[in-house]
């Protein structure tokens, strides 16, 4: 399997139009696109920074992932997702070598993209998503 960069790195925010004058007027990045993903129940905004971006993610219910993240610790970095050759492949490849995976099946993520997260605990600490995108 092969890693061939950072995606994206996914923050989770209370309010996303409130945390945009951070990114955009501050930062000067641009937003490029907005989703609804109700899979994840997630309302997202992508900002390209060079060959990578950040991805916003605000909660659309207080059962989701990004709810529960920041009830216990708050708003900042969630995931990091990693651009994969073939998704199928790296999830086969995880499970070979002994690693969690929370989707053993890819799912469908932001702009079309098939994504499978990782567990924290088997990735020391940190959310790993791994993405395939055309
Ligand atoms: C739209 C899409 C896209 O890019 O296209 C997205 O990104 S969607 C992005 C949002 N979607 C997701 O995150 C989906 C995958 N995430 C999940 O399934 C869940 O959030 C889990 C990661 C399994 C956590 O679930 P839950 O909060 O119910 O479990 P929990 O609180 O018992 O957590 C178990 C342990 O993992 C730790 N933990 C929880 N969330 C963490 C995170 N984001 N980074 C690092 N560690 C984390 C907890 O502190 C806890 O450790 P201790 O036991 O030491 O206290
Ligand atoms: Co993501």
């Amino acid at each position: 399997m092969k890693v061939l960069k950072v995606d994206h790195i996914g923050i989770a925010v209370k309010n996303l139009d409130e945390t945009l004058k951070f990114y955009t007027d501050a930062l000067g990045l641009e937003v490029e696109g907005t989703e609804t993903v109700e899979e994840q129940k997630v309302k997202v905004a992508f900002l390209p920074v060079g060959d990578t971006e950040v991805e916003l993610l605000e909660s659309t219910s207080p059962d989701g992932p990004i709810a529960k993240f920041i009830e216990k610790k708050g708003e900042g970095i969630q995931h990091i997702a990693f651009k994969v050759e073939n998704i199928e492949e790296a999830i086969k490849h995880m499970k070979e070598k002994g690693f969690r995976m929370i989707d053993e099946k890819p799912r469908y993520g932001a702009g079309g993209a098939q994504i499978a997260f990782m567990h924290p605990k088997s990735s020391h600490g940190v959310l790993v998503e791994l993405s395939e995108r055309k």
